[in-house]
């Protein structure tokens, strides 16, 4: 299985199980946070929901370079496209908080999925970055609606998207896209998460994430997003974004 998802206390765990890959997005991946979403959309008895990767080298390498590879036209890209932002929909508006604990590198589409999340609780040897713009393409999951919502200062938001590079974790602590770093083991972490995060009563926690949504308006975040994914999809069938894959697939196949 590429995924699993497991209690820890009352909290939901997703945990990218790809190692080999850095925890890349495939499609049964896919399928499995539909899965978490869809949970922590039903089950009243969960306060929170955790997503990290398996390992400690990688949170999350964004698509899986050699699957979606496959996607050639624009029509395709968005095939893909479409269906994972929906999904990131569903989950930034379950009914509770959401974590991601950023273990070790998020990169690209692994930088939207951690974004997305209510929280980031970063490992402080971690990177993370929007490096779509490398492989000439955008975000094309939400990543960037969700960045201009979270970082205070939009200025910041615009400027890490176009840097387009991973940046170390003091840096996004002191941006405010990290809200806590930790160091050692990603058990401990967890178990501080809990703790930190999820101390309150689970109707508290609900209470407070309607108050949070509150502030969101849900077809405006929907509209900019679906712009995001055509963006997205237009770029993805130029000849400058395959060959940037290629380039990166045949490195690492020497
Ligand atoms: C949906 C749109 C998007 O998400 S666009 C962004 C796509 N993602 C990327 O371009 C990131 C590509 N990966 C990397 O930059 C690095 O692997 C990072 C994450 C920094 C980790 O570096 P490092 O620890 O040195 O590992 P590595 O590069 O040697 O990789 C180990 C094996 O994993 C693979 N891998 C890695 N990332 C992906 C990916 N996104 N899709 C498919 N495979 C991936 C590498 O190819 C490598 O495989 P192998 O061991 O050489 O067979």
């Amino acid at each position: 299985m590429s995924y699993s998802i497991s209690t820890i206390h009352n909290c939901l765990l997703f945990t990218i199980q790809r190692e080999e890959r850095r925890n890349a997005i495939d499609f049964d991946v896919m399928e499995g946070l539909r899965e978490f979403a869809l949970r922590l959309h039903e089950d009243t008895r969960i306060s929170a929901g955790i997503i990290t990767g398996s390992g400690n080298q990688a949170f999350c390498s964004g698509g899986d370079l050699q699957v979606f590879h496959a996607l050639e036209t624009e029509a395709e890209a968005r095939s893909m496209l479409q269906p994972m932002s929906e999904i990131l929909v569903q989950l930034a508006i379950v009914p509770v908080p959401t974590i991601a604990l950023v273990n070790g590198h998020a990169v690209g589409g692994g930088c939207e999925i951690a974004t997305m999340c209510d929280f980031r609780v970063m490992h402080e040897t971690a990177k993370a970055g929007f490096i779509q713009g490398s492989l000439a393409i955008t975000t094309g999951w939400g990543g960037a609606t969700y960045l201009f919502d979270k970082l205070a200062d939009p200025q910041k938001a615009f400027k890490v998207l176009l840097e387009a590079k991973p940046y170390d974790a003091k840096t996004l602590h002191a941006i405010g896209w990290a809200n806590d770093l930790y160091t050692g083991e990603k058990e401990e972490a967890l178990e501080r998460i809990v703790r930190q995060y999820v101390s309150s009563h689970p109707s508290v926690m609900r209470a407070y994430k309607s108050r949070r949504l509150d502030q969101l308006n849900i077809q405006t975040l929907k509209g900019q997003i679906e712009r995001e994914v055509n963006d997205c999809a237009r770029l993805w069938e130029q000849p400058a974004h395959h060959e940037a894959v290629a380039k990166f697939l045949s490195k690492k196949s020497k």
